[in-house]
């Protein structure tokens, strides 16, 4: 194996590796080792497969006698929809995939948690192996096992819980990322860092210029740390009954956002941008993080090309009404992951709604 291939351990029940470095989509034997019967489905979106589908399909079958169909979905959030899940099963029958068949999710964080959600539920679920090819897949989406589509109601509201087996994140791909998606990625590395790593906050102040020129030893630094952020918590709490909430820091505003745009406005990262920074500003309207630490952050946030105001057009009342539906939200109300400052962060229960009006309608 290529010797900048760096390997982060995922523990808990399912334990599985995630490796970050270039050519691992070239690496056959390892991608086919994880095959263990004779269907293997591709599934990735109109961006990447023409890019990089077909290197992947040469790997594996240099390597396996398994059938490999690929599946391509539109790109974009649409695709993670109930359509879209509906064409993945189709492609599993069509496969005649068996229980030991194999779904690789060669993509952004759309179709990882599209195809997961197809691999959790195909025949009660099958095994599935995440190729992230975005920044914010490598960072956060391909690890930890949510898998879940959107409804027109809300943001991954129907999913389920299904580690893959491994995950492959070929850096090299990242030099095909369009800018917009780079810096979407980087709204959730700044994530673990207001969250769980204020030193890390310092480390991207410090090197913001290096990753937006997407340098290689800042871009596989910030990757490195992220995912062993993201494996750390999701090994000590795969299924989100207390520290994992914290990993959804600003998604309760960013969800709201990107689903009363109709999942067409906003993409994820910068949705989760300006999300931040709301829950900051509700944090110290809230009494608990300084207002100078929100400033700080919405610094931070704009050295990196994101949003930071809220999109127009979008009324404080209905956004209000989308986190009602937030799968945080509970029968007594609303609950928000919300800060302490630099590096810490917290699950409160009974927010105010006032108090989440007003920051709204502030922004
Ligand atoms: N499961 C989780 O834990 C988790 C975590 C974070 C985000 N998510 C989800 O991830 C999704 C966002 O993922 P995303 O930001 O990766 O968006 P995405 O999957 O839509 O990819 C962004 C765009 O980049 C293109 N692209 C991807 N890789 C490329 C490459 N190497 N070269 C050129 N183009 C490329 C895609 O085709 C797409 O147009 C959201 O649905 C979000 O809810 C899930
Ligand atoms: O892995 C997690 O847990 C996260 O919350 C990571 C988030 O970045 C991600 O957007 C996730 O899909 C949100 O989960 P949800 O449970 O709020 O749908
Ligand atoms: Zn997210």
């Amino acid at each position: 194996m290529n010797a900048a291939v760096r390997t982060i351990a995922v523990g808990g029940a399912h334990p599985y590796a995630v490796q970050v470095g270039p050519g691992l989509l070239d690496a056959g034997d390892a991608l086919a080792a994880q095959v263990r019967g004779r269907h293997v489905l591709l599934v990735s979106d109109s961006h990447v497969a023409p890019r990089y589908a077909a290197r992947v399909v040469a790997a594996l079958s240099a390597h396996t006698p398994a059938r490999v169909a690929v599946a391509c979905v539109a790109a974009g959030e649409a695709a993670k929809s109930l359509d879209g899940f509906a064409g993945l099963l189709r492609e599993l029958a069509d496969l005649g995939a068996t229980r030991d068949a194999c779904v690789f999710a060669l993509g952004g964080g759309v179709v990882g948690d599209l195809a997961g959600f197809a691999a959790a539920c195909w025949m009660r679920g099958i095994d599935l192996v995440q190729l992230p090819t975005t920044l914010l897949a490598m960072v956060d989406s391909a690890i930890g096992g949510k898998t879940a589509i959107d409804l027109p109601q809300g943001k991954n509201l129907v999913g389920a819980f299904h580690p893959p087996r491994a995950v492959f994140a070929d850096t090299a791909v990242l030099r095909t990322l369009p800018e917009r998606e780079l810096r979407a990625g980087l709204a959730e590395v700044v994530k673990y860092g207001a969250i769980m790593d204020a030193p890390f906050l310092d480390w991207l102040r410090a090197h913001t210029a290096a990753l937006l020129a997407r340098e290689d030893a800042a871009l596989a630094a910030a990757i490195a740390r992220s995912c062993a952020h993201k494996a750390a918590i999701v090994a000590r709490d795969p299924h989100e009954h207390g520290e994992r909430a914290l990993l959804n820091f600003g998604h309760t505003f960013a969800h709201a956002i990107e689903a009363e745009q109709g999942y067409g406005g906003c993409n994820h990262g910068e949705a989760v941008a300006i999300g931040m920074l709301l829950a900051a500003r509700l944090s110290a309207a809230l009494g608990l993080a300084a207002p100078a630490h929100a400033q700080q952050l919405q610094a931070l946030l704009a050295g990196f090309g994101l949003p930071t105001a809220l999109p127009a057009g979008l009324a404080a009342e209905a956004l209000l009404a989308r986190m009602r539906l937030d799968k945080k939200a509970a029968g007594n109300g609303l609950r928000f992951v919300l800060w302490d400052g630099p590096g810490a962060a917290r699950l409160l229960a009974g927010v105010p709604e006032a108090a989440v009006l007003e920051v709204l309608r502030s922004a």
